[in-house]
């Protein structure tokens, strides 16, 4: 390894200033409360992802922070009343919320003025610097203060976990809860982005983390146009195979809200296996294998013709904080005490959620053919389970689940217990960490069989505690771990198990609970060596963002980022313009590509589209093409005369409301075709699948339908070969997609943008007619959306950018309130396509959608546009919004009234005054708050 090689490894930046890194995640580290009123706040640190919080610490930590300025962008979780905690917290999770579209500031406690929301971010800011676990600073808290909190979290939770997870769901209201959700889904991520814009600055690297923020990635790149702009994504849960992901209607919407990251990351190889497969199958992505500068491989995805970088690196824990914190003279008398509860018996521990996936009835099934199997072991052993409550509690699926667990260890029990010893300890509560690491320290075996995870933290602490020598012999204890765990692919010398088996399963646990001293302690020493420390991870997915970040993609391309286009701002600006000008390219960009180009004509949603687009007085619509007259006559003419025509890439141009054709090229020499027609027969011949489409003017070669190798490689030749008569003829060699094309080289696309932009808008056009630089600006369009796909569109964006600055100069202060002359050049494609247009569509499907927005058949939440929110998660200016806005101004009079009259008590409500004198109240989540539905006697806790 190079020395270069070896800081990169060790995740320290070159040199000089320090690195800001915008870390994305899904809630801030912190449950907040209120208390009595809106000005008493209580956080406690959350409990979970305890992963992705200490990577957090991690970089806030002395060591890193001489490298990297760390910001911190979170949602602030459901905020709940501190007094009815538990209560509060079952009704927000439950799936019978009240519905209802005011918002009552009577019973809400949710309206904040901004002097709390600031004051909430100081509060947390200090209890940072005071918490011992999680430190991080310069936090941003995302506010979305709706009632019905939990509505945040249920898509990602309703719909992509289970898929996710191979659980497959059906809706039964036919997907109407679902738009709900996804609707807020969108929300959720615009909120963020909102927030980094907020915090922005240039060279900055955003790392986002997990399910809830896929949109993110994309609504970012719409957002900021910086050319470096690094966008990181590490997916922290499995990705399914595609056979599964594609029954996810928004599929294709979550693909292209991750493709705008430039690099997409999984736990293992796997899962990246699987995003790539479905990047291939749904966005015709191409991929191409090569390994990053840590040897490890990748995945260079071609998204519409775009790269962005996959790869893997499995997560981590704080080895070194969780051996400090597990060997304590407090845990030394914990694990003492349960010794002594079950003296002369092997002790075999499991902690997991008790949601369909972590194989908790597997576990059960197991342990009791274990018991059914080995009769020496009944009375010698026992399963103490933990099964923390998931999210959804309430949901019918957990309910089920509950009862499932319920009789399997009933049932265990009464057949091989007694009165003074049940072999299954069932706790379904959370427990503190103490408790939780006396549990991992005292335990003959861990077990987990979990039948879908992305990486099993447990595992990791479970092999981290054992690899400390102390007393009570736990030294080197194994590990039995499902394969269909994430984190069997790091944990290789774990006991690998199918949970599924559980006969399989009894005989290793059987099997494990005889090793000897001397096989333990040989296969701990292996099993030590592979768990990933979370400093290691942190270190090398920054690494690797580096590589991203100062150097050119692998492919060695240019790795120029054209912004998606803003959507909402295209319609707001649509909105307000009253003389719009379409310019649309049609294949490729109305039409997608498809094999046989006479297949591809206009679908009904199209034409209904452009209908109704034309159906505005104020619109003009011009299709520009290299189609021929024929073609765009008999698809889009006959049909919709409304629309301005060009044929042949600029050769014929026929005016909005029919008329007759107008031939630009009427004076032109076209002896010119016989001899390029005779080189272009040649190679057909010599190509197989390729052909010749005569058009009037211009000849386009296609080579789609042959050897793609061979295709290629006779385009190239071809070219050489058509120089000379080019050159004699002034003719333009044009590549196209899988073709081609020769036409006279004054005639382009460009060309006629030009004579369309310097017109009277709305008047019949005179194309022959060349000089109108003299109108006003005021007589020409003020909203000119300009679409297309290929590199003769190019044309047409150079001259709406010439055309752009000639007016800057001629008419500076007539812009409009962004500050532009509503000029919109977009191609259609990837984010890294070179072009010259200020924007991307990533395909013809995103055009029509698009298209649908202006028209209103379509709402920007169909697809991830951006919109803009209030605090409180409505979309700004709508309704609900102002509504919002005014209960908050009561609220703030209230509020104000209140606290002059405490005032006039001696009192005073001020955040600020009030929190630098408050003891901190950053406890460990205690067990209290954990819901028994069991009402199990919780011995662990008391302790
Ligand atoms: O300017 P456009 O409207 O985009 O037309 C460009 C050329 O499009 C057609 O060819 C391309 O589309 C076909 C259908 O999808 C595809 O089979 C072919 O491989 C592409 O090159 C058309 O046939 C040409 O005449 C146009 O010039
Ligand atoms: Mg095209």
């Amino acid at each position: 390894m190079t020395v270069d090689a070896t800081l990169k490894v060790n995740g320290s930046k070159p040199s000089g200033k320090r690195q800001r890194i915008i870390n994305c995640v899904r809630q801030l580290p912190y449950q907040i409360q209120l208390g009595e009123t809106n000005d008493d706040w209580k956080i406690q640190p959350i409990i979970g992802n305890s992963s992705l919080y200490s990577s957090l610490d991690y970089l806030n930590s002395d060591e890193k922070a001489k490298d990297y300025e760390q910001h911190v962008v979170g949602w602030t979780g459901e905020i709940t009343r501190e007094q009815d905690f538990a209560s509060r917290l079952l009704a927000s999770y439950s799936d019978k919320r009240k519905e209802s579209s005011d918002d009552n500031i009577e019973d809400d406690p949710l309206y904040l003025t901004k002097e709390q929301m600031n004051g909430l971010t100081e509060t947390i800011q200090q209890k940072n610097a005071q918490n011992v676990d999680t430190k991080i600073s310069n936090v941003h808290p995302v506010w979305l203060l709706r009632r019905d909190q939990s509505r945040w979290r249920d898509y990602a939770e309703n719909v992509l976990w289970p898929t996710f997870h191979y659980i497959l769901k059906f809706s039964s209201d036919g997907g109407d809860k679902e738009n709900k959700w996804w609707y807020d889904y969108v929300k959720f991520n615009e909120a963020y982005a909102m927030k980094i814009g907020e915090i922005y600055q240039k060279g900055d690297i955003i790392w986002i983390h997990d399910y809830y923020l896929l949109l993110l990635p994309q609504l970012l790149r719409m957002k900021f146009s910086d050319e470096d702009l690094v966008i990181a994504y590490f997916h922290h849960s499995p990705w399914p195979s595609n056979e599964y992901f594609r029954v996810l209607p928004r599929r294709k919407q979550i693909l292209d809200g991750l493709v705008g990251a430039n690099r997409i990351c999984f736990q293992n190889d796997g899962f990246a296996r699987h995003f790539v497969s479905s990047c291939k199958r749904l966005l015709e992505s191409t991929s191409r294998k090569s390994k990053n500068a840590l040897d490890i491989d990748q995945y260079e995805v071609g998204a519409y013709g775009g790269d962005v970088i996959v790869d893997s690196l499995p997560i981590g824990v704080n080895t070194k904080k969780i051996l400090e914190d597990a060997f304590v003279a407090d845990i030394d008398t914990k694990v003492l005490a349960i010794k002594d509860a079950y003296e002369g018996k092997k002790i075999i521990i499991g902690r997991d959620s008790l949601d369909a996936v972590r194989g908790v009835v597997q576990k059960l099934r197991a342990f009791e053919t274990l018991l059914a199997m080995y009769p020496e072991w009944r009375d010698k052993v026992v399963l103490i389970q933990v099964s923390s409550p998931p999210i959804n509690r309430n949901s019918e699926q957990t309910i089920k689940l509950e009862q499932q667990v319920t009789e399997l260890v009933n049932s265990i029990n009464s057949k091989y217990g007694d009165l003074d010893f049940s072999p299954v300890q069932h706790y379904y509560m959370r427990i503190p960490k103490d408790v939780y690491l006396s549990l991992l320290r005292v335990a003959d075996l861990c077990l987990i069989t979990s039948v879908r995870d992305g990486m099993n933290t447990t595992a990791l602490e479970y092999v981290t505690v054992k690899s400390h020598m102390s007393s009570y012999n736990c030294y080197g204890n194994p590990l039995i771990l499902s394969e269909f765990s994430g984190s069997s692919t790091v944990l290789k010398d774990a006991i690998i198990v199918n949970p599924w088996d559980s006969v399989a399963v009894a005989k290793r646990i059987n099997r494990a609970l005889k090793m000897s001293k001397e096989e333990k302690f040989t296969l701990e020493k292996k099993i030590w060596s592979e768990v990933p420390t979370i400093q290691d991870w942190t270190d090398k997915f920054l690494s690797t963002l580096d590589d991203i970040s100062h150097h050119s993609s692998p492919s060695g391309k240019d790795n120029r980022i054209t912004p998606a286009l803003n959507r909402p701002v295209l319609l707001e600006n649509y909105k307000q313009a009253n003389r719009r000008l379409f310019l649309f390219d049609y294949d490729g960009t109305l039409t997608p590509i498809v094999r046989d180009p006479a297949a591809a004509i206009p679908s009904a949603r199209l034409l209904s589209t452009l209908n109704n687009l034309a159906a505005d007085p104020k619109n003009q619509i011009w299709i520009i093409s290299g189609r021929d007259q024929k073609f765009l006559n008999k698809w889009l003419g006959s049909k919709l005369p409304q629309l301005g025509l060009s044929a042949e890439h600029g050769c014929f141009v026929k005016d909005i409301n029919g008329g007759e054709w107008v031939n630009l090229t009427e004076r032109f020499d076209m002896s010119w075709q016989v001899k390029v027609g005779k080189v272009m027969e040649d190679f057909t011949t010599r190509t197989p699948g390729s052909f010749l489409e005569r058009k009037k003017v211009a000849l386009t070669w296609h080579y789609r339908q042959a050897s793609p190798e061979l295709g290629e490689f006779h385009a190239v030749e071809m070219k050489k070969d058509l120089l000379k008569i080019a050159e004699e003829y002034d003719l333009e060699i044009m590549d196209g997609k899988a073709n081609l094309e020769v036409r006279p080289r004054f005639v382009n696309k460009g060309e006629i943008v030009r004579r369309l932009v310097w017109h009277k808008h709305g008047t019949p056009q005179d194309m022959l007619d060349n000089s109108r630089e003299e109108l006003t600006k005021d007589e020409m369009p003020d909203f000119i959306f300009c679409l297309g796909d290929d590199l003769t569109d190019e044309d047409m964006f150079n001259q709406l950018n010439r055309i752009e600055g000639v007016w800057k100069k001629k008419y500076p202060d007539q812009v409009n309130q962004w500050k532009n002359f509503g000029f919109y050049p977009c191609t259609v494609g990837s984010a890294s396509k070179k072009t010259v247009a200020k924007s991307h569509l990533t395909d013809p499907q995103q055009v029509l959608e698009t298209l649908g927005l202006l028209v209103g058949s379509v709402s920007l939440f169909q697809s991830a546009g951006t919109v803009d929110l209030d605090p409180r998660g409505h979309v700004k200016n709508s309704e609900s919004s102002l509504k919002s806005e005014q209960a908050t101004a009561e609220y703030v009079m209230k509020r104000q009234n209140s606290s002059t009259s405490l005032k006039k008590q001696g009192s005073s409500t001020s955040l600020n005054r009030q929190y630098p004198n408050t003891p901190l109240t950053m406890s460990r989540q205690n067990s209290s708050t954990s819901m028994n539905r069991q009402g199990s006697v919780n011995s662990i806790r008391d302790k």
